[in-house]
């Protein structure tokens, strides 16, 4: 520290949790390294926490009474959002643009939430709020998004942007092991939101979504339509299925241009065996971005974990820094897109959605149930990928059948679902899980 004449910038981290305590810990492991980039030094003024028991040694640091104290400290030019959750959280941002500070969060609820209301506020202002560490902890994808791929037209992103989401998935498939626990595992690493439904429903998944999305197709944040569905109710019987025909299932956020709309969805997904994406496993995130001019894409790192996280937080950090002179109009807009030029183009709801279909029937052991699915599905113009009929099953006496779909929309193989659940031969539900190429 010290190595640069001009003064220090002055930071205040709100949070020392496991992004908070990484942050801190990365700020002051690599001070040299990151003032040689930044051009200034980078100071921890101030602190604001809650817990005794802090994940970094604070001693000598600051302490501020609460997050407002720190907000409202003078010395402070960027504030640092670590604290998570939506509403203490949005008024403590809202309030550090208000006194003209720069603003750097993981927070993807809060962004995906409240951000046109944050962003609009900080162009108001001109100060910048960062948010990289929000999507895929690690990764630069926002950054690679908004500005390394700024030439394209994009086409669609698919990613498994949940990091607890993957772990578990991850340790189920390879060593079997039972999703309680491996949830509790991940929770213990700090992987796993504080309310971890948000992980195994999709709804952080969702979040991170709705941001990729707007980022990359300018559109205003639209949480509330995202379709989510969460990796709770995946049998093992089913990702057995799946590998028998080649495929491995992977919980994914699928945004897509269509040319009536965006799709905006977050379900469990099967992906062909053999794509990189498909052998991305535990924490490890990875997020495929389609571009007309640059073709597929993947980028691929941790997407959860102390120092993973940190890395984002601390390069958003040495952004703020080195934009804090330039013109806020020249800046790169929080969204990508200029906030006057974003499209009015609808979400889809989920029945107007795209996707090819995997499948699973219960039927009872008796001829000709696959003949009266396969008349189902081609009445409705739906074409049959492959088909796989098992052995009757001893404790039930049911005949597992599995077809995978051609692409078709989302309301025909509701139909043609019903249509099948009515059956005499079928017995339950039928269980469907959607299929992507990603080529
Ligand atoms: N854990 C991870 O791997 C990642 C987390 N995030 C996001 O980062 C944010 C923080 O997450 P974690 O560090 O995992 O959570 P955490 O629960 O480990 O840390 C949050 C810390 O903030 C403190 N805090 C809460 N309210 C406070 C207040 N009013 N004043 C002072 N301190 C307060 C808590 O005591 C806790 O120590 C969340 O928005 C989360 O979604 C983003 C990417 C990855
Ligand atoms: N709970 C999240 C943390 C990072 O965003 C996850 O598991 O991905
Ligand atoms: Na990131």
């Amino acid at each position: 520290m010290g190595s640069f004449s001009v003064k220090p910038v002055k930071v205040g981290i709100c949070g020392l949790g496991t992004v908070g305590g990484g942050t801190f810990n990365v700020l002051k492991r690599n001070a040299e390294e990151i003032a040689r980039r930044a051009g200034r030094d980078i100071e921890i003024a101030q602190i604001a926490m809650r817990s005794s028991n802090p994940k970094c040694d604070i001693a000598g640091t600051p302490i501020a009474a609460d997050v407002f104290e720190l907000v409202d400290n003078p010395e402070v030019e960027v504030v640092v959002e670590l604290i998570g959750g939506c509403s203490l959280a949005r008024e403590l941002v809202l309030k550090a643009i208000d006194n003209g500070k720069h603003v750097v969060t993981a927070n993807k609820a809060l962004i995906a939430v409240h951000g046109d209301e944050l962003f609009a506020k900080a162009r108001e202002k001109g100060v910048i709020v960062a948010f990289e560490a929000a999507v895929a902890g690690g990764i630069p994808v926002i950054k690679a998004i908004r500005e390394g791929l700024a030439g394209n037209r994009i086409n669609w992103v698919a990613g498994i942007i949940n990091g607890t989401g993957n772990f578990i998935l991850s340790e189920m498939r390879e060593k079997g092991r039972a999703f309680a626990d491996v949830l509790k595992e991940a929770q213990a690493l700090g992987y796993a939101e504080a309310d971890p439904t948000f992980d195994v429903e999709g709804i952080d998944a969702a979040h991170k979504l709705t941001i990729l999305a707007s980022i990359a197709f300018g559109i205003p944040l639209q949480f509330d339509k995202a379709y989510t569905e969460g990796i709770s109710r995946l049998t093992s019987a089913d990702v057995g299925y799946a590998e028998a025909l080649g495929y491995r299932i992977k919980h994914l956020g699928i945004a897509r241009r269509t040319a009536e709309g965006f799709e905006l969805r977050v379900h469990p997904t099967l992906i062909p065996a053999d794509r990189l994406i498909a052998n991305v496993n535990g924490v490890m995130n990875a997020v495929m971005v389609n571009g007309d001019a640059v073709g597929s894409t993947l980028f691929c790192g941790a997407g959860a974990g102390m120092e993973p996280t940190a890395s984002a937080v601390v390069a958003d950090l040495v952004d703020v820094v080195r934009a804090m002179t330039s013109d806020p109009e020249n800046r790169v807009p929080h969204l990508a897109f200029q906030p006057d030029a974003l499209s009015a183009h609808p979400i889809l709801p989920i029945s107007s959605c795209e996707s090819a279909y995997y499948l699973r029937i219960q039927a009872k052991d008796h001829p000709g149930v696959l003949a009266q699915v396969a008349t189902i599905l081609s009445e409705r113009g739906i074409n049959i990928e492959s088909i796989m009929q098992k052995e009757a099953e001893e404790h039930d006496g049911l005949v597992p059948m599995i077809l995978v779909t051609h692409r078709v929309r989302e309301r025909c193989i509701d139909e043609a679902i019903a249509a099948m659940e009515a059956l005499e031969g079928v017995v339950g539900k039928v269980v469907r899980i959607r299929v992507e190429q990603l080529n």
